[in-house]
Formats: C-alpha cells, structure tokens, sequence
C-alpha cells in the first residue's frame, strides 16, 4: 500500500493524519507514506519530528473580505497544484487521503485529476472551506458530526469518527508527573486553548494563578508555542507556586490525557475526540472565532449528555475560570459522572475505520 495524506495548518488536522498512518503501519508494516503539508503550517514540524517521509508546498488561505492577496492565493493553489500533480507521479499512491486545511485542497484536487482514489476527513460538525471545495472530486468522505451530513455529498459519505481519538484510546501510558516536577497522586487539571493556545485563555489563567496557587490540586497550564514568551513576561511579577507549571506546548498528549483529571479547553473537534476517547471531563470555552460558530456546537454535544460544562468566551475572567476549576476538581463524584459521560461519546476504534475506507478504494 501506497498512502499520501495531506493536512494542514493547526493542529486539529493534522494528528488525524498521523493517527491514520499509525494505523496503517501497524496493519501493514511495509506500507509506504508520504505526507505533504505546507511549507509554513505547524506540520512542517511535528511531521518530520515523527520521522514520516515530508514535502512541501507553498500556499495561503483566502482572506474573507475582497483583496489583492486573493489573487496570489489563486496564484499560489495552481502552482501547488502543479507542484503536488508532479509529487503524486513520482511517488505513484495507491490513495490520496486530505485531512483538512489548504494544503490539502492542492494535493487532493491534483489527485483526482489524476484519476488516483481520494478520500477526505472531516472532523467538525460544519464542514471547512477546503473540504466543502473537494467533496465534488473526491470518492469518499469520512466523517465524524452528522450534523456535517446534509452539507456534503450524501451518496460518498462514511461515518468513521476521528482517527486520533483511537491513538488517544489506545495509547499504554507511562508518563509520570514528575517529568514537570509534579506529584502522581494528586489530581490535575490541564488548561490549553487548541493546537496554538488561545489568548483570552492564557489572560483568565494568568487572573486566576493566584487563586491556583493555594488549591490541593495541580495546574498543568499550555500557552502555545507562540505566546509562552508573552505569558511569561506578564507573570514576571507574579508567585508561581510548586502546584502550577507552565508550558508552551506538550508534543506527547496521548500519553499526557491518560494522567489528567480534568480539562480546561477550546472545542476544537480532534480535542474532543481524544477528550471523549479517554472519557475526561471537561470545562469547554468554545472559540468565537471559527466558521459559522462551529466549536460551540462540538461543545454543546458533550454538554448535553453531561460531559462538559461550557463557559462562552464572553463570560470567561479568572473569577469563572476559578469557579467552575473548583466546582469540579473539589468533586469527584461530578468528574467520575463526567468521565462516564465522555466515554461513552467516544469512537475509539476511528482509525480502523477510516483506514478500511482507504483500503476500499486501493485499484487491484
Ligand atoms: C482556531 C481554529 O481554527 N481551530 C480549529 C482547529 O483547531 P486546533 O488545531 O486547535 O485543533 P483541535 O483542538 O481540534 O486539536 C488540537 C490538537 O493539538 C493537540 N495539542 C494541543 C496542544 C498541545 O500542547 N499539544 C498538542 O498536541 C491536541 O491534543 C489535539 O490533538 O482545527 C479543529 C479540527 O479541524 C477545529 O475543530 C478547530 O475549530
């Protein structure tokens, strides 16, 4: 088997691609992949760092309002189209997998063109730019949400939920504590917004430390790469006690969420999936941000069951953050609720069912 997965940009597309290729590998040893990210997004990292044969293509996404810049990113898209039609030819996939993001656009439109199979994965509840643009070339869409269904193709479309939340679900964890000089037995409430931190999220931690500093529990608390220096300077006059560490990006969270009473997060829908495949609870500030509001509907699917509590970005200060932190880290009969709940969203074996997908649609 000959695999090319594309996805990019955040986080949120691209470990479902690597949970995929994990999947992969672990059927067939000697499958051979190839991803293709784009030359800026935070795959041009994480990819090469798992040690996954990577190439690159320039490209930018579309700016909403009508601007010059929309011209180069045409200009951009048929030049990668171009660049990935050549990639494709050399490496002969069997399959070409899009997992999301703009890259993916050039690499699975150039694909089709070709006449090699295609399938994307959709993993949030109202469907991207990207995906919404290849659904009419492509053969087959996976998906998670069936709120995404009457959006898409419905003749192509499978229900597989999200790759990575079987990473999550299968992961053995030996990760300690004490590798961020925490303690094991006592419980610990993670706080991260998304893939690249979230800075409404960082300014209410940042309010509340104080308050987290005389809790029983520990404050694992994961700026994003980007803004760490930002927080750290605005906490330079601040105590930081033994129970709170502070980190700009945690690369191994499938070993990490095992080990974790609670979190505190944006509704990023690859979060939620390993959120639900581990069954954890959670505190969801859904971002304001995103297409057509899209996280607040991931995170009201977990909070109908009682899964999680949401708070809206609006009403988030260190005041509410601390509230709702203290509501369920003082209670573990509430989390253990939770933790019930959440699983039982959970899809943890999505990999193999995306993966059965793709072997579907291998040529004999
Ligand atoms: C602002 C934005 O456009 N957000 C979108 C983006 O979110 P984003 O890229 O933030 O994606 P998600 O929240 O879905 O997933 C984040 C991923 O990054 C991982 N992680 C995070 C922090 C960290 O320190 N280490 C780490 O490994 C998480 O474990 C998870 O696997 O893609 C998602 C999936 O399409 C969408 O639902 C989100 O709305």
């Amino acid at each position: 088997m000959r695999l090319m997965v594309s996805g990019g940009g955040t986080g949120g597309h691209i470990y479902p691609a690597l949970a995929l290729i994990k999947a992969l590998k672990k059927r067939d040893p000697d499958a051979e992949v190839m991803y293709v990210g784009s030359e800026r997004g935070l795959e041009s990292t994480i990819v090469p760092a798992k040690g996954i044969p990577f190439k690159s293509t320039r490209i930018q996404g579309f700016k909403r309002s009508l601007s010059l810049e929309n011209f180069k990113t045409i200009y951009l898209f048929l030049k990668s189209v171009h660049e990935t039609k050549k990639m494709i030819k050399e490496f002969k996939p069997d399959v070409v997998v899009g997992t999301g993001g703009y890259v993916s656009g050039a690499v699975v439109y150039a694909a089709a063109h070709l006449h090699v199979p295609t399938l994307i994965h959709e993993q949030n509840s109202v469907v991207g730019i990207t995906n919404r643009f290849l659904s009419r070339y492509v053969d087959r869409i996976a998906y998670v949400f069936d709120a995404a269904l009457d959006q898409l193709p419905a003749n192509k479309m499978v229900k597989t939920g999200n790759p990575r939340a079987q990473e999550a679900a299968e992961v053995v964890s030996h990760f300690s504590w004490q590798t961020y000089q925490l303690k094991d037995d006592v419980p610990t409430l993670l706080i991260f917004g998304g893939s690249q931190g979230a800075p409404k999220i960082n300014l209410a931690t940042i309010a509340a430390i104080p308050e987290f500093n005389q809790r029983d529990y520990q404050v694992v608390f994961v700026t994003g790469q980007k803004r760490y220096d930002n927080v750290m300077d605005r906490l330079k006059d601040v105590t930081v006690a033994e129970n709170v560490v502070i980190k700009p990006y945690i690369s191994n969270m499938p070993e990490v969420l095992p080990k974790v009473a609670a979190i505190v997060g944006r509704a990023g829908a690859t979060s939620i999936a390993e959120i639900t495949a581990d069954g954890i609870p959670s505190i969801l500030i859904p971002s304001p941000y995103v297409t057509a509001d899209h996280q607040t509907k991931n995170a009201q699917s977990l909070a109908t069951v009682g899964a999680a509590e949401i708070i809206k970005e609006a009403d988030l200060t260190g005041e509410t953050l601390i509230a709702k932190a203290d509501q369920l880290m003082n209670d573990d009969a509430l989390r253990q609720d939770m933790a019930a709940a959440s699983k039982q969203l959970g899809v943890p074996d999505a990999a193999d069912r995306v993966l059965d997908v793709v072997l579907s649609l291998k040529k004999d």
